[in-house]
C-alpha cells in the first residue's frame, strides 16, 4: 500500500494527513475510457511536450505522488531518458530552485533545533512499512553546485527513486532524509522563500552530537534499515563513515559507490587500452585531478585493481598521482589535508607543479580522471597531450552535473581522433565519428548503489565492508553483454539496471557471507542460482 501524505493549513501551520492510497473510485466517477496502459502513454507525451528540464522534473515528482505505479512503470520502460530527469543532471537544477519550486512535502526533515529530541522527529514518519533504505544528506555539497542547505532535499529523493526503479525496494520502505544543520551559502540565508534554518552551519563538535543522536535513533526506530550517506562535504564524509561504519549498515555513496562505478568503468576500459597498446594490464598509471570525497574514494576502489593484478599493496598506491586546487599533490609541499596524505607522491621535491599539461608529461598516466568540479579544465590541449603518450587514452571527466564536467563527450572524440575510452559522470549524447557511432560510459554510482543497497538489505547485513562494494564494483565490470562490448561500451545499457542490480545484490551477499556480517541465515549455502531466485522473488514492480 503507498502512502500519501497530505497536507493541509491550519492557522497558518502545514499539518500532515497520512493516508492510505485511496480505494478504487465508484463506476461514473472515472472516464469510461480510462485504461492503465493508455494513461501510462497520455502521461508520457505529457511529459514529453513540456520544454525545460526542470518542467519535466515538476512533472514527474507530481505524477509519482499521484500515481508511483505509471510513473515507475514509465521509468523502467523509459529509463535513458528519465534518469537524466529525475536524477543527474536535473536533480540539481531542482536542488538549486527547490525552496521555490518546492510543491508538497516529501521527506523527513531533522534539523539540528531538534537535537536532544531526534527520536520523536523520527518516529513521526508514518510507519506503514518498515523503513529498509534511507539516504541521508546534511546539503553540503551537492553534485559539484556547493552547500545547497535543505535545499539538498531532491538528491535523497532522487537517488531513492532510482533504489525503487532500479532495485525494486518497495518504495513505502525507503526514507529521503535531509539533515538542516545551516548553511553558509549567503544567497540561501538571504533569500526570502528559502525553507530551511536561516543559519550558519552548525559547529563540528554540535554536528558529531547531533549526528551521534541521529544514528542512534535511527537505528532503534529503524532495526533492519541501512543508511546511505550522500553528498556531506569531504572532510564530514569521511569522518562519519569510518565513525559509524563499524556500528551500523552504513555506506557512503560518494566515497565507495563511486569508487566502485569507476573501478569496474576502468577496469573494462584498462583491458581495451591495454589490448591496443600491447603494454599488460598493471602498467596503468593513473592521474586523478580533483582530491575530493570522490577522487579519493575512486583511489582506494582501484588500488584494488592493481592488487588484482598482483601488485604489492605499496606498488598500487604508487601508481595513483593526485592534483588538487594547488596544483600535484605531493609531501614536500606543505600541510596536506588528512584523506590526500597516503596518496602524496614523496618522490617529487621541486616547486609546486600546476599546470595540468605538465604534470600529465611528467606522470605520462594513462588515465586521467577528472572529480575536480572544474568545468572545461580538460582543454584540447590536455587531451591531445593524453592522446599523444597513449593509443588509446581513458580520459574519465566525472564531475557533475552536466555543466561541471572536465570536458564533453565531442571534445574528448575529437582530440583523440575517436580513441578515447570515455566515461562522465552526467550523460552526453553518442557521437558519429568517421562513418561509425561512438558511445560515451556514464561513470555514476547510480550503477552500483541499488544493487548494494538491495544485496545489503535482504542479506541483513551488520555493516558494509570494503570487500562487498569490491565485489559490486567487480559485479558490474562483469555485467556487459557480448553485445555492449562489442559496441566498445565501459558501462552496460541503463536499461538493464534491476538485472545488474541483482547480480551486484547477489555478489554483494555472498562477500557478506564470506566477511561474516550477514545475518541472514537463511541465505547461506543457497549458491548463486537460489541467491538470485531469492532477490528476485523479494523485488518489487510497478503494477
Ligand atoms: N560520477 C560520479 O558518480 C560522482 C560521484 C561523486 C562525486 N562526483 C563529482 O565529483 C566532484 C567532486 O566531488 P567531491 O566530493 O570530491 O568534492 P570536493 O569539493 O571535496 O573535491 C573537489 C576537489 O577538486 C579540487 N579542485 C578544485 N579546484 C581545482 C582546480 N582548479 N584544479 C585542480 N583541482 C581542483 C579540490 O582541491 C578538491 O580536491 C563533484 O562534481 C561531484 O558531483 C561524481
Ligand atoms: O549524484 C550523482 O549523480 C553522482 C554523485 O553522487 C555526485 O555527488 O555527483
Ligand atoms: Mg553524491
Amino acid at each position: 500500500m503507498t502512502i500519501i501524505l497530505t497536507p493541509y493549513w491550519t492557522n497558518g501551520v502545514q499539518k500532515i494527513k497520512v493516508m492510505p492510497q485511496p480505494p478504487k473510485p465508484k463506476h461514473g466517477l472515472v472516464p469510461p475510457a480510462l485504461d492503465a496502459s493508455t494513461h501510462a502513454l497520455r502521461c508520457l507525451n505529457q511529459l514529453r511536450s513540456k520544454t525545460s528540464g526542470i518542467e519535466k522534473y515538476i512533472y514527474l515528482s507530481a505524477l509519482k505522488d499521484r500515481d508511483p505505479d505509471v510513473f515507475y512503470k514509465l521509468c523502467l520502460q523509459n529509463m535513458s531518458e528519465f534518469t537524466p530527469i529525475i536524477y543527474t543532471p536535473t536533480v540539481g537544477d531542482a536542488c538549486l530552485q527547490y525552496s521555490h519550486i518546492y510543491r508538497r512535502p516529501e521527506g523527513l526533515f531533522v534539523s539540528i533545533k531538534d537535537k536532544g529530541n531526534i527520536h520523536e522527529v523520527i518516529n513521526n514518519w508514518p510507519k506503514i512499512d518498515e523503513a529498509r533504505i534511507s539516504v541521508v544528506t546534511d546539503g553540503s555539497r551537492i553534485l559539484g553546485l556547493g552547500d545547497l542547505g535543505i535545499n539538498g532535499m531532491p538528491i535523497a529523493i532522487g537517488k531513492l527513486s532510482l533504489y525503487i526503479a532500479g532495485a525494486g525496494i518497495r518504495p513505502e520502505s525507503t526514507i529521503p532524509i535531509c539533515l538542516d544543520l545551516g548553511t553558509n551559502t549567503e544567497r540561501y540565508l538571504e533569500d526570502p522563500l528559502y525553507l530551511g534554518l536561516r543559519q550558519k552551519r552548525a559547529s563540528d563538535q554540535e554536528m558529531t552530537e547531533f549526528m551521534d543522536e541521529f544514528m542512534y535513533e535511527m537505528s532503534v526506530a529503524f532495526p533492519k534499515l541501512m543508511i546511505q550517506f550522500e553528498d556531506f562535504s569531504t572532510d564530514n564524509a569521511f569522518k562519519y563513515l569510518e565513525r559509524y561504519r563499524n556500528t551500523y549498515p552504513v555506506f557512503n555513496d560518494d566515497i565507495q559507490g563511486t569508487g566502485a562505478v569507476v573501478l569496474s568503468g576502468f577496469f573494462n576500459a584498462a583491458k581495451l587500452s591495454s589490448a591496443a597498446s600491447g603494454n599488460p594490464l598493471d602498467s596503468h598509471r593513473i592521474l586523478f585531478f580533483g582530491a575530493g570525497s570522490a577522487g579519493v574514494g575512486v583511489a582506494q576502489q582501484l588500488m584494488s585493481f592493481f592488487i588484482l593484478q598482483g601488485l604489492p599493496k605499496e606498488e598500487a598506491r604508487r601508481r595513483v598521482w593526485f592534483v588538487d586546487s594547488q596544483g600535484l599533490v605531493y609531501n614536500a609541499r606543505g600541510r596536506l589535508a588528512e584523506h590526500k596524505k597516503y596518496f602524496a607522491r614523496d618522490d617529487y621535491s621541486g616547486p609546486p607543479m600546476t599546470n595540468l599539461v605538465d604534470i600529465i608529461k611528467y606522470v605520462k598516466p594513462t588515465a586521467l580522471l577528472g572529480l575536480s568540479t572544474i568545468s572545461g579544465a580538460f582543454t584540447s590541449e590536455v587531451i591531445q597531450t593524453m592522446a599523444s603518450i597513449n593509443a588509446r587514452p581513458i580520459i574519465f571527466p566525472l564531475s557533475n552535473p552536466v555543466r561541471l564536467s572536465e570536458c564533453s563527450f565531442n571534445d574528448a572524440v575529437e582530440h583523440t581522433n575517436g580513441h578515447v575510452l570515455f566515461a562522465s559522470g552526467s550523460p552526453f549524447p553518442e557521437q558519429e565519428f568517421q562513418g561509425s557511432t561512438l558511445y560515451p560510459g556514464q561513470g555514476n554510482n547510480m550503477y552500483i548503489f541499488p544493487g548494494v543497497g538491495l544485496g545489503a538489505i535482504i542479506g541483513r547485513v551488520k555493516s558494509v565492508t570494503d570487500a562487498m562494494v569490491e565485489a559490486a564494483s567487480l559485479g558490474l565490470a562483469d555485467s556487459l553483454t557480448d553485445e555492449e562490448r562489442a559496441l566498445g561500451l565501459l558501462y552496460p545499457r541503463i536499461e538493464r539496471i534491476r538485472d545488474i542490480s541483482m547480480h551486484i545484490a547477489r555478489a554483494v551477499i555472498e562477500a557478506a557471507q564470506r566477511e561474516g556480517v550477514d545475518r541472514n541465515e537463511s541465505l547461506r549455502g543457497l549458491g548463486d542460482a537460489g541467491l538470485l531466485d531469492v532477490i528476485k522473488e523479494k523485488m518489487w514492480s510497478p503494477m
